[in-house]
């Protein structure tokens, strides 16, 4: 039986809720074969990050030499790089063995204000790593911080910056629309032509550990199956916002979206 791959280049979070581990549980739940290089270790859970503690670059190479020269992939999702040796690592990596369907996250910060991206890290990002993205999916305050400007407030804002973004490189910009204080969940969509709005009702919830990453996992998955950019994206939302509506109650913080909610509502239906 043959099954797609997905590969996560992410950082671990003890936790379970973002990182790696949101990665891997939505890869598995959406039928793709997940595969992983860790870039950095955290010691994190639901109250926040405790300790970074990022790989060095030969293990990480030694991990994507591993997966690449042997098993391939279909599609890489991006997270928690860390630093511009590592960008730059993983950028060179990836064009070395022709990697398709590259979903950048540009994690930057974790919830609780933890960084997860060193400042100087931006202009690697920017240089590097946009311009070989099939999509990248930022959220607010990332994309404001890869444009160098204010943080965008409304949709008017939200599809000037999803413009401005597409000229770094990427293929296609999804924007999320997540820290919108108020109003739906909207992320926008672009392909270089038309913006493309999805919107979903804004769940009532503080336990939303894990959001970015699960979303844009969602992506890679559904790209590596071969689906189109805007039903992956579609997909992912319908995904994220099932896993938003049974968030978990764990730990005493901010606890983990249900990785297997979306699965479970489509098993019920059929
Ligand atoms: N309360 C909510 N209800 C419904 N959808 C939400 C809610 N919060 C976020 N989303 C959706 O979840 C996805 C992730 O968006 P968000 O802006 O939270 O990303 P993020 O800030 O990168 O996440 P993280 O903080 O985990 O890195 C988007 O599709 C967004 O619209
Ligand atoms: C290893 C790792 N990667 C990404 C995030 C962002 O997720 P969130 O903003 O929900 O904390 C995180 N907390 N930890």
């Amino acid at each position: 039986m043959s099954i797609a791959k997905a590969l996560t280049i992410a950082g671990s979070d003890s936790g379970g809720g973002a990182g790696i581990q949101a990665d891997i549980k939505t890869f598995q739940e959406l039928n793709t074969f997940g595969m992983s290089v860790i870039t950095a270790l955290t010691a994190q859970n639901t109250l926040g990050v405790h300790g970074v503690f990022p790989q060095t670059l030969e293990a990480i190479e030694a991990q994507m030499e591993a997966v690449l020269s042997d098993m391939g992939t279909d599609a890489v999702k991006t997270g928690m790089l860390f630093s511009a040796d590592i960008i730059s690592l993983v950028a060179r990596k990836l064009k070395e063995y022709e990697v398709k369907n590259i979903v950048v996250d540009p994690v930057m910060i974790a919830k609780g204000g933890a960084a997860l991206l060193q400042e100087e890290a931006i202009r690697a990002l920017t240089e590097e790593l946009l311009p070989i993205a099939t999509v990248i999916t930022p959220n607010l305050p990332e994309a404001a911080k890869i444009l160098g400007r204010e943080e965008m407030k409304t949709i008017e804002e939200m599809k000037q910056a999803a413009v401005d973004l597409h000229k770094l490189g990427p293929a296609y910009v999804v924007i999320k629309g997540g820290h919108l204080t108020e109003g739906p969940a909207i992320d926008l969509l672009y392909d270089g032509e038309s913006i493309y709005e999805l919107e979903t009702r804004r769940v009532e919830t503080k336990h939303t550990h894990g959001t970015g990453c699960t979303f844009a996992a969602a992506i890679a998955a559904e790209l590596a199956k071969g689906s189109p950019i805007k039903e992956s994206v579609e997909t992912a939302k319908a995904f994220i916002t099932a896993a938003i509506s049974s968030s978990l109650v764990i730990g005493k913080g901010i606890g983990p979206t249900n990785h297997a909610a979306y699965r479970a509502a489509r098993l019920q239906k059929q």
